[in-house]
């Protein structure tokens, strides 16, 4: 192996043969630049690079022998000069390996120097493979570092002819090698940087997923009344503009039910806070069942409820709520050795399409004003009644 050049190697070249040299070495340099470090392939990017040298140089073959980490090099691509013109690419006969030291391309690797070998055919390293077609003239092994002197690999370029390489070569390959360490190291960067952002973009993805439900959590917490299941006074508001924008829309009517269970303070008083709480519980169960899933049903605060009935007309709301005041009246529980059973009193509001819009309600705050003054009425009349607002009269009916 030689690590230098005879001063032939530069007698032979005149300064027309320097100049097509130099324009070459340069071209294969600058094709190489214009390699892209964001292909996902280390190999695709090892095979362009040998490419450009080939496309560029008058060498038959090269070959790239990457290092793992047990300072095995194993050739993990190569061209030759057939490849490139489009001829049948010359198929790696299985992966050949060299550990470092171990031949050429482990010298070049164990010494970080370029190795050459002048003569192949003379060299008895490589006897082995004289019977071989392929096997070359003289040989140019450089090794490959990253930017922080780590080995890559070893470059091999060869030619068929004994003592070839000349000093311009050696000088190309050196440059060329330290250009395509670079452009390795910042793939190797790059695809880190990328595995990175794509695992912190998953993470992010994933922590906004969960804050969005959370969020989702929290909303349908703070719309939900916690002892009944029941929405709350607050998801009322933010349900019933889709009541309003139909009636205003299509003109479908609906009702408002205030409901109120009469005396529940004595339940309280009498049977505990818990048993209170239970007739609550039971009584909100009794309501789901009556109402429809696209009616607006909430625990309005207290021992108070409201129900929406879209799409509902007077009569009907007036039957609604005498089916939940009977339904309400038939509950029973059990207290000791006591029956406890109790009444609902329902003050209704019925928003219909009618020609004098000027005397109906369009707010929502006042709609539950008449149907708290209706409610207000029951309870006057006795309580365990439906009494129905009346608002061409302005007055509960
Ligand atoms: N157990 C229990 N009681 C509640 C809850 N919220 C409100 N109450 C009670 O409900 C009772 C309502 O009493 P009042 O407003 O005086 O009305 P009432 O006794 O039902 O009488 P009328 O409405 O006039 O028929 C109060 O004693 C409140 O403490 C609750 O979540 N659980």
């Amino acid at each position: 192996m030689l690590l230098s050049l005879d001063n032939n190697d530069w007698e032979r070249s005149n300064v027309q043969d320097l100049i097509v040299d130099l324009v070459n070495a340069l071209s294969a340099v600058k094709s190489l630049s214009e390699i892209s470090c964001e292909m996902a392939d280390e190999k695709q990017v090892i095979r362009m690079a040998l490419s450009c040298l080939l496309s560029n140089q008058d060498i038959e073959r090269c070959s790239f022998f990457i290092a793992d980490d047990g300072g095995v090099l194993s050739n993990v691509t190569g061209i030759s000069v057939i490849d490139q013109a489009g001829g049948e690419a010359s198929v790696l006969r299985g992966t050949m390996s060299f550990r470092t030291g171990e031949g050429i391309v482990g010298a070049a690797a164990a010494t970080g120097e370029m190795q050459y070998c002048r003569n192949c055919h003379e060299d008895e390293q490589f006897a082995l493979g004289a019977g071989d077609g392929r096997m070359p003239g003289s040989i140019v092994c450089t090794p490959v570092f990253t930017l922080h002197r780590e080995l890559i690999g070893v470059l091999n370029v060869s030619h068929s002819e004994p003592g070839f390489f000349t000093v311009w070569h050696m000088r190309l390959l050196q440059v060329f090698s330290n250009i395509l360490g670079q452009l390795i190291t910042n793939r190797r960067l790059f695809q880190q940087m990328e595995i990175q952002i794509a695992s912190r973009t998953a993470e992010l993805e994933r922590l906004v997923e969960e804050t969005r439900r959370l969020k989702d959590y929290y909303v349908s917490m703070s719309m939900q009344d916690q002892l009944t299941g029941l929405h709350n006074r607050r998801y009322f508001y933010d349900q019933v503009g889709l009541a309003f924008a139909q009636h205003n829309r299509y003109e479908y009517p609906f009702c408002l039910l205030m409901m109120d269970i009469d005396h529940f303070k004595s339940i309280n008083d009498e049977y505990g806070h818990a048993f209170g709480d239970e007739v609550l519980i039971t009584v909100a169960d009794a309501l789901k069942k009556l109402v429809r899933n696209t009616d607006i049903l909430v625990r309005f605060g207290g021992e108070e409820f409201v129900i929406i009935f879209v799409n509902t007309g007077c009569d009907n709301g007036k039957t609604f709520a005498e089916r939940i005041r009977n339904k309400i009246k038939s509950l029973k529980w059990r207290f000791a050795d006591r029956e406890v059973q109790l009444t609902m009193s329902i003050g209704l509001y019925c928003m219909v399409p009618q020609a004098d819009k000027d005397n109906q309600q369009n707010d929502i705050d006042q709609i539950i004003h008449c149907a708290d003054t209706a409610l207000y009425r029951a309870k006057a009349n006795g309580r365990d009644r439906v009494e129905v607002f009346d608002s061409k009269l302005n007055k509960v009916g």
